[in-house]
């Protein structure tokens, strides 16, 4: 059935290059007015989505629906998106607003009426007093706003941004973030948000769907994301995290049963797909906290430290060898010394049996 409230359907979306399959049956709906994050390392087909939405590259299987209709047929002119280049691609001769207005007039408005709507979108990303100048005459971040002002001129329904904030520097990135987010949440459209930079999809997003070679590992609130994982490499790649290997005994629904290194018994919530046998619990540094020897969920040595201002990060090891970090907020206990036995108490509801 058709969903009118999903400005974009990914449905089983295959891409090849050639030999090379950038995308494996990718599936995922973004809502209207939503802030969408494509999140994953480097070659896991970001790019190729966005570029598959956009209409520069065909499908090799599956199908894209914008508002529910098909977009195979329609050259990416006809697609109502619009793209947000890492690079800006700015005409360095034109003035700002000749920027803002030039895809207007190509797309066959009239000079009044694009220049009206170009000042429109230059006081949106509030570069009214910048219209006549040009872009070489203007900061990067600047530079940037001018990219999405003429992006968001004609109205597009869905906003595609290709690592937009990746040529700033982390100051001005910072900034431009919260700003983006305003925009998009005043002009109410859905914008799909390619980035490799977690924290800056852990704090723009409504949802972010981790992508790792080809493949969509999970689709979640960022929240979701990184209290409960589903996966290793969500758990790995989404934040620090402790990974234990435990010996899963039992399954029900979502609580699963099992044994720590040490013997300890616990219960804790499943990943769907979870299942008896060896397995992998995530538990964030933050969540552990130490205890006297003997006490506690696991057993394990002091190693070393490294002091981070705000915390401190300890690095433990458990008897059979495997590594820990705890994370002790600064003003919240002594650091141990190196070689001192120590007991670590995992914080209730805070460790998960991840599916694989
Ligand atoms: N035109 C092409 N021809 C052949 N292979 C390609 C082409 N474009 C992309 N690929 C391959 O497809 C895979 C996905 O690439 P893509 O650019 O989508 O990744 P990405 O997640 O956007 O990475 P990055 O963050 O580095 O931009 C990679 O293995 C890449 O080498």
């Amino acid at each position: 059935m058709l969903d009118v409230a999903q400005a974009v359907e990914i449905d089983s979306v295959v891409k090849r290059y050639g030999t090379v399959t950038a995308l494996h049956g990718v599936s995922m709906a973004i809502a209207e007015g939503e802030f969408f994050t494509l999140l994953g390392p480097s070659g896991c087909g970001k790019t190729t989505l966005l570029r598959c939405i956009a209409g520069f590259e065909q499908v090799s299987g599956g199908a894209i629906r914008l508002h529910g209709e098909d977009i195979a047929p329609l050259p990416p002119h006809k697609r109502m998106v619009n793209t947000v280049f890492q690079n800006y691609a700015l005409f360095p001769h034109m003035t700002v607003l000749d920027n803002v207005t030039f895809g207007l007039l190509r797309r066959g408005w009239g000079t009044r009426d694009a220049e009206a709507r170009g000042r429109e979108v230059l006081r949106l990303v509030q570069l009214s007093e910048f219209a006549q100048r040009r872009p070489g005459q203007l900061s990067g971040g600047q530079q940037q706003r001018v990219a999405l002002a003429r992006a968001l001129a004609p109205r597009p329904k869905v906003l595609l941004l290709d690592e937009p904030l990746s040529a700033l520097d982390l100051k001005l990135r910072q900034a431009v973030r919260s700003e983006l987010k305003s925009i998009q949440r005043e002009t109410g459209i859905a914008f799909v948000f390619v980035t490799h930079d977690q924290e800056e999809a852990l704090t723009m997003s409504d949802r972010i769907a981790v992508m790792s070679a080809g493949h969509v590992q999970q689709v979640g609130p960022p929240r979701e994301i990184y209290e409960a994982p589903q996966t290793r490499f969500v758990a790995d790649f989404i934040g620090e995290t402790n990974l234990i290997d435990v010996t899963v005994t039992q399954v029900s629904g979502a609580v699963a049963r099992l044994q720590l290194p040490g013997g300890a018994a616990m219960d804790c919530p499943a990943a769907p797909g979870a299942r008896p046998g060896p397995g992998h619990l995530s538990v964030r540094p933050e969540r552990l906290s130490l205890c006297a020897a003997g006490q506690g969920d696991l057993a394990a040595v002091m190693q070393d430290h490294v002091y981070l201002g705000t915390d401190t990060q300890l690095l433990m090891r458990l008897a059979d060898g495997a590594r820990l970090v705890v994370r002790q907020q600064a003003g919240s206990g002594t650091v141990p010394d190196p070689g001192a036995a120590l007991g670590l108490r995992i914080e209730a509801g805070a460790a998960r049996l991840l599916a694989d």
